[in-house]
């Protein structure tokens, strides 16, 4: 209404008021729906995403390479359903509202251009000041009722579409982690975390986004492309015919700029990820980083590649800004050149003021949404690529069960192991045999130790016997049942308990890391695991007791008191079979002093396999079993071992003896 009172105040005509107050009115709406807006706010996203994953010195150049081969035609449309049904009526509600919004966006224009028409007629005519409100009021009235419906359908086509889409994700990403647990090691030896992770978070957040997108943006954008096109064609169809040709060109000729700029964008991006994972590498590994007092070589390699990233964004930086200029420049050049057109087409009475105000808003909706679809066909494409990449997992089976099989009392069960003719090979490395017809029989509640050099297959056996691989050949029993009939999470949570040389503790309380082994376990159950575990006087010395935390992956206790932690925690499920797997050859001298006695408690009454690299882990086993290469080349007590001079165990035993602590 100002606007329009002030062009009534300048001394030009008619036609030259009606022009300029479309063009006034224009600029306020012109200044938000630029080509750019949409292209700017696409690189800054990309500028601005977190880096991926850090788990290499090069992780996201290479990982990206990795992502791309991943095409769209694996995204499985059933899976796609079978998320999309459950939300299916608040898609349809947000779809329809959607569409009500590009209905009103169209609209709103043809009735702002009669509210122009009422405005520029009654400033050239002699109205009183009340006819001129009531002549006001009802297109005002009319387009308020409009502006009213379009923000509260904005509103529900936005929340409706956020609580599908949330849900599916969240469906998605639930189901995933789900089967990701269930699948074999294999998998886990193929695939990196960094990948795994990636899945999960970001090929979800994309997958989710592209879909929002393209059910709001995409079908309101193709909505008021159809509609506006209609409004033009009746405004004016040689107008019309005009924007038809030029317009098209122009987004095309921006999105061709724009695709350069996201290409330059993601270098940017790309080369931030590797600076972000030397920062990532070096702080994780700081106690290496500062053990070999490398902090300046870590800071000097980070700030290459800073730099590096620094030069590429001040290059995107530059390519934004001429493209604002020039998408500036062209913008207001088709404002201008269509009201100097359409004023003349005014000023031969061929147009209204209102219809020329209408005609240039429609114009620029319909390049919004064109724009907005050139971009949302290149998130169409990233969206169904991290569909399919998700669908790939989603579609992994495992060939080791978890939760079939028998399960019996395993308070029944002995506990002898056996290994009857086992042949096996590393999926990842199948062409190297690792055990060949082995044969080995562990006696229950006995302590056996499996000692040879690096390599032979002593954690191999281990990792046979709680089933993470299954035996190519032959087979392994216990109590003489093939552990194959077992239900896998049955015999690893019952039946046999495993401390690694490193394990990893969580980072929560001492209590719940030990109450891992047994989640219902009670906090006295857990006191007396950790008591047989030579554990619950140092965890009573710590000012929070039990209720200590012990950081990320345990760092904030010592090698040996996690050691005995992890032994409370395989202990509090009461396995028949415990397998300790190097389980105190990182610790120094006093601590494995102190973990050697918890093992000798533990151990005692229960089939235990103690994988050693120290003679004086094994003295006290029942017997040792030497492996070289795959093959168990050497039984007894120790004392039968060391009567054989020349044998292998002898042969490690001088190694021992050298100073060298690995068997
Ligand atoms: N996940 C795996 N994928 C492929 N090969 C593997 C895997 N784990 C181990 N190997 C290979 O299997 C062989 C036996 O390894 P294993 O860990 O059983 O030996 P080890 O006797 O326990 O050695 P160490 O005493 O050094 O721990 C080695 O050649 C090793 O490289």
């Amino acid at each position: 209404m100002l606007a329009v009172r002030l062009f009534g105040r300048m001394p030009v005509g008619t036609t030259n008021i009606k022009l300029t107050s479309c063009l006034r009115l224009l600029a306020g709406i012109t200044s938000g729906g630029s080509v750019l807006a949409v292209a700017w706010k696409h690189c800054h996203v990309h500028a601005s995403a977190p880096p991926k994953k850090y788990s290499t010195k090069i992780p996201s150049i290479m990982h990206q390479v990795a992502r791309k081969k991943v095409s769209s035609d694996k995204f499985d449309w059933k899976i796609f359903w079978h998320y999309l049904r459950p939300q299916i009526w608040i898609i349809a509600c947000a779809t329809a509202a959607a569409l009500v919004v590009a209905y009103l966006n169209v609209a709103i224009p043809l009735e702002l251009g009669n509210l122009i028409n009422v405005v520029s007629s009654l400033l050239t005519s002699s109205t009183s000041s009340i006819d001129f409100k009531q002549m006001l009021s009802k297109p005002t009235f009319q387009l308020m009722k409009l502006y009213i419906y379009q923000s509260i359908a904005t509103f529900e086509y936005i929340t409706l579409l956020s609580i599908a889409g949330e849900r599916m994700a969240a469906s998605i990403r639930r189901d995933l982690f789900q089967n990701i647990l269930k699948l074999d090691m294999e998998f886990f030896d193929r695939t990196k975390t960094g990948e795994i992770m990636d899945r999960l978070t970001s090929d979800v957040q994309e997958y989710k986004s592209s879909f929002k997108l393209l059910i709001s943006q995409g079908m309101r954008a193709s909505t008021q492309i159809i509609g506006s096109a209609i409004s033009l064609y009746y405004i004016s169809p040689t107008l019309a015919a005009l924007a038809g040709f030029v317009i098209p060109s122009i987004i095309a000729g921006g999105t061709l700029f724009g695709s350069l700029l996201r290409q330059l964008s993601r270098q940017a991006q790309a080369q931030l990820s590797v600076s972000t994972g030397i920062a990532y590498e070096a702080i994780s590994n700081i106690r290496t980083t500062r053990a070999f007092g490398a902090e300046t070589k870590e800071y000097e390699l980070f700030q290459k590649e800073i730099d590096k990233a620094r030069d590429l964004n001040i290059r995107l930086g530059f390519g934004i800004g001429i493209f604002q200029g020039l998408n500036n420049l062209v913008m207001n050049g088709i404002v201008l050149s269509t009201i100097a057109l359409g004023g003349q087409y005014v000023s031969q009475q061929r147009l209204s003021a209102g219809d020329l105000m209408a005609f240039l808003v429609a114009t620029q909706t319909i390049q919004r949404s064109l724009t907005q679809i050139s971009l949302l066909i290149g998130q169409a494409i990233r969206g169904m690529s991290a569909g399919a990449r998700i669908h790939e997992y989603q579609k992994l089976t495992s060939c080791i069960p978890l939760q079939e099989g028998t399960r019996i009392p395993y308070h029944s069960m002995l506990g002898q192991v056996q290994f009857s003719n086992v042949s096996f090979a590393y999926p990842t490395r199948k062409q190297q045999m690792i055990l060949e017809n082995f044969n080995f029989t562990i006696p229950c509640s006995k302590t056996v130790a499996l000692v040879g050099p690096s390599g032979s297959g002593k954690s191999t056996l281990c990792s046979l016997l709680v089933r993470f691989y299954d035996p190519l050949n032959g087979q392994i029993t216990i109590d003489g049942q093939d552990i194959r009939k077992f239900n896998a999470t049955w015999l690893r949570s019952n039946v046999i308990g495993m401390i690694n040389q490193e394990p990893t503790l969580f980072s929560t309380t001492i209590m719940e890391n030990i109450r891992f082994g047994k989640p219902n376990a009670t906090d006295a159950e857990v006191i007396e695991a950790a008591k047989s575990a030579m554990a619950h006087d140092f965890i009573q010395l710590f000012p929070d007791g039990y209720q200590t935390v012990v950081g990320e992956r345990g760092v904030t206790v010592s090698g040996g008191q996690r050691q005995r932690i992890a032994i409370a925690r395989a202990l509090l499920k009461n396995p028949s079979i415990l397998i300790l797997d190097e389980a105190t050859s990182a610790l120094d001298a006093e601590s494995e002093k102190q973990v050697q006695s918890a093992i000798n408690n533990v151990a005692k009454g229960r089939t235990t396999i103690i994988i050693a690299h120290r003679l004086s882990t094994i003295r006290n086993a029942d017997i040792i079993g030497v492996m070289l290469h795959g093959k168990l080349v050497e039984m007894g007590t120790h004392a039968e071992l060391i009567t054989k001079k020349n044998g292998v165990y002898a042969e490690l035993m001088r190694i021992q003896q050298s100073g060298i602590d690995i068997l």
